[in-house]
């Protein structure tokens, strides 16, 4: 029988790099996960493209797929619909590749209750203060929309604690180093150690 993926989940403050974090992990090879694509009701900054960064939808669309059951977990967070789509989810699941999410904490705690034996992370920033000054930085957001991310923030980093493992996001290298870290010895804990692991523990 083929084993099941590992459903990796990062969440962490708006602002404190997951998304920079997630693509630089994704741009190298040696740990193949598949990233699933959200849908959302934001609009699209200036570069995201539909089917890309997320699938881009009305307020009525979302709100239908959240009727029809397509969502395997969705949240509002500040004015805005997020949610992860379950169908591809359990697909590639099912197919033994790890799925990699990331989502807000309202959102992994739904996706904690279907998958208890999900791998949690939550990324960090070295204070409050660097924290609003890459969101600011980053210049996509009108200072009403920074003001309110910055309050969600707070309350967002008081729920680390339900989280299996918390990474400071000091330098992105760094921090890809340590997610990268974790996955491997959950595989290795989980007794799905990867082939080339399993090689090298050979006896001759
Ligand atoms: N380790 C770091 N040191 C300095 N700047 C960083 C670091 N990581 C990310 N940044 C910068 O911080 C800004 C926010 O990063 P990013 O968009 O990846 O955050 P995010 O957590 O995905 O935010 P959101 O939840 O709002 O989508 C970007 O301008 C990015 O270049
Ligand atoms: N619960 C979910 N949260 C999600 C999902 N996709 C992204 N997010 C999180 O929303 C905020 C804001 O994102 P932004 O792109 O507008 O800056 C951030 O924390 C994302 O991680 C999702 O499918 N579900």
């Amino acid at each position: 029988m083929q084993e099941k993926g590992l459903l990796i989940v990062l969440s962490g403050p708006s602002g404190v790099g997951k998304g920079t974090v997630r693509k630089e992990i994704f741009s190298q090879p040696d740990l193949a996960f598949e990233y699933s694509i959200s849908m959302t009701t934001r609009a699209p900054r200036e570069g995201e493209v539909d089917g890309v960064d997320y699938f881009f939808k009305t307020r009525e669309e979302f709100e239908k797929l959240i009727e029809e059951g397509k969502l395997l977990e969705y949240a509002e967070f500040v004015g805005n619909y997020y949610g992860t789509p379950v169908d591809y989810v359990q697909q590639t699941l099912d197919n033994g590749k790890d799925v990699f999410l990331e989502i807000e904490v309202q959102g992994a705690r739904q996706v904690r209750e279907k998958f208890p034996d999900g791998l949690f992370i939550f990324l960090v920033p070295p204070s409050l203060s660097e924290l609003k000054n890459r969101i600011v930085t980053r210049g996509t957001e009108t200072e009403d929309v920074i003001n309110n991310r910055m309050s969600t923030a707070r309350d967002e980093i008081e729920m680390m604690n339900l989280y299996d493992y918390v990474v400071e996001n000091d330098q992105v290298e760094r921090a890809c180093e340590r997610i990268k870290a974790i996955v491997v010895a959950e595989h290795c804990r989980r007794e799905r150690v990867e082939p080339r692991y399993k090689k090298m523990l050979e006896v001759d």
